[in-house]
C-alpha cells in the first residue's frame, strides 16, 4: 500500500509572503494556487499512489483538491504542524500504515520524485536545498516521527528521530530540494518547469518588470 500523501496548504491569502518584493498580493494568491495545482497534476501522473489529502481551509484549495479527486483535510485553527497530526492520527486509524507530507511549493517537483518519496522506508525526509527546512517528510505507525516543521526543520527532525532511535533517511531529489520561497529561487522554475501554470505566471508576471532575481 502506497502512503496517503498529505499536502499542507496555507490560506492562499497569506502564502508566498517572502516573494513581496517581486510579486503583488493578488500575483501571490494566484502563484500559490498555480503551485497547488501544479502539485496535485504531478500526483495524478503517478499511477501507483492510492490517496491524497489537502491539509487546508482556504475555499479555493479545496476547490482545486476536489478537482483533483483529493481528500480535504481540516485546518481550523491554521497551525501546521497540529493539523498534519491530526490528519495522521484519521489515516492511521483507517489502517493506512504510512503518510507522507509533501509541501505545496515544489515548482521543480516531477512523477519520479514523487515515487522516490512514496517508497522511501519510513522515516524519512527531503530537505530544502537551503540546508535548514523540510520539504517532504514519510512516516508510519510504527516510526510516527512528529512533525517540526518551521524554522530549522531539518534539525528538529533529525533530532527528534535521534530521541526515538529511528534511523532517519534523507532524500536528495531535486525537485524535492527546490522550494520556492525567495526571489532568487525564481530564475531555475523560469528555465526548468517549463509549462508548469507556476513557471507560466512567473513569465507573465515579470515580463513588465526591469530586473529578474540572480539565481542563488
Ligand atoms: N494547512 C496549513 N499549511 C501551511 C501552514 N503554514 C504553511 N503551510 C504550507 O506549508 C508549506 C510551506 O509553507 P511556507 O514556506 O511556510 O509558507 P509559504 O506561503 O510557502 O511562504 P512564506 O509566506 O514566504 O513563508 C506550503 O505548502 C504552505 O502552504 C498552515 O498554518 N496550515
Ligand atoms: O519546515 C519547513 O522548512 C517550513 O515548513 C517552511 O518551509 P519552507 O522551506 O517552504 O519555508
Amino acid at each position: 500500500m502506497t502512503p496517503h500523501v498529505l499536502i499542507p496548504v496555507k490560506r492562499f491569502s497569506e502564502a508566498k509572503t517572502r516573494l513581496s518584493a517581486v510579486l503583488g498580493h493578488t500575483e501571490r494568491r494566484h502563484l500559490a494556487a498555480a503551485l497547488l495545482h501544479d502539485t496535485l497534476a504531478t500526483l495524478a501522473r503517478v499511477s501507483m499512489l492510492e490517496s491524497v489529502g489537502v491539509v487546508t481551509d482556504d475555499p479555493q484549495a479545496i476547490e482545486i483538491a476536489h478537482i483533483f479527486g483529493a481528500e480535504v483535510h481540516p485546518d481550523a485553527t491554521r497551525d501546521l504542524n497540529p493539523a498534519l497530526e491530526a490528519a495522521r492520527s484519521r489515516i492511521f486509524a483507517r489502517g493506512i500504515e504510512r503518510v507522507a507530507v509533501l509541501h505545496a511549493d515544489l515548482p521543480l517537483l516531477s512523477a519520479s520524485d514523487v515515487v522516490a518519496l512514496i517508497c522511501a522506508r519510513a522515516p524519512a525526509i527531503a530537505p530544502a536545498r537551503d540546508g535548514i527546512g523540510t520539504n517532504a517528510m514519510v512516516t508510519s505507525l510504527r516510526a510516527p516521527l512528529a512533525f517540526h516543521f518551521g524554522p530549522h526543520s531539518k534539525r528538529a527532525h533529525q533530532r527528534a528521530a535521534q530521541r526515538h532511535d529511528l534511523t532517519l533517511q534523507t532524500l536528495d531529489h531535486l525537485g524535492l530540494a527546490h522550494d520556492l520561497d525567495s526571489p532568487q529561487d525564481i530564475p531555475a522554475v523560469l528555465a526548468q518547469a517549463a509549462n508548469s501554470r507556476s513557471a507560466t505566471l512567473l513569465r507573465k508576471a515579470l515580463a513588465t518588470r526591469a530586473q529578474l532575481p540572480v539565481a542563488s
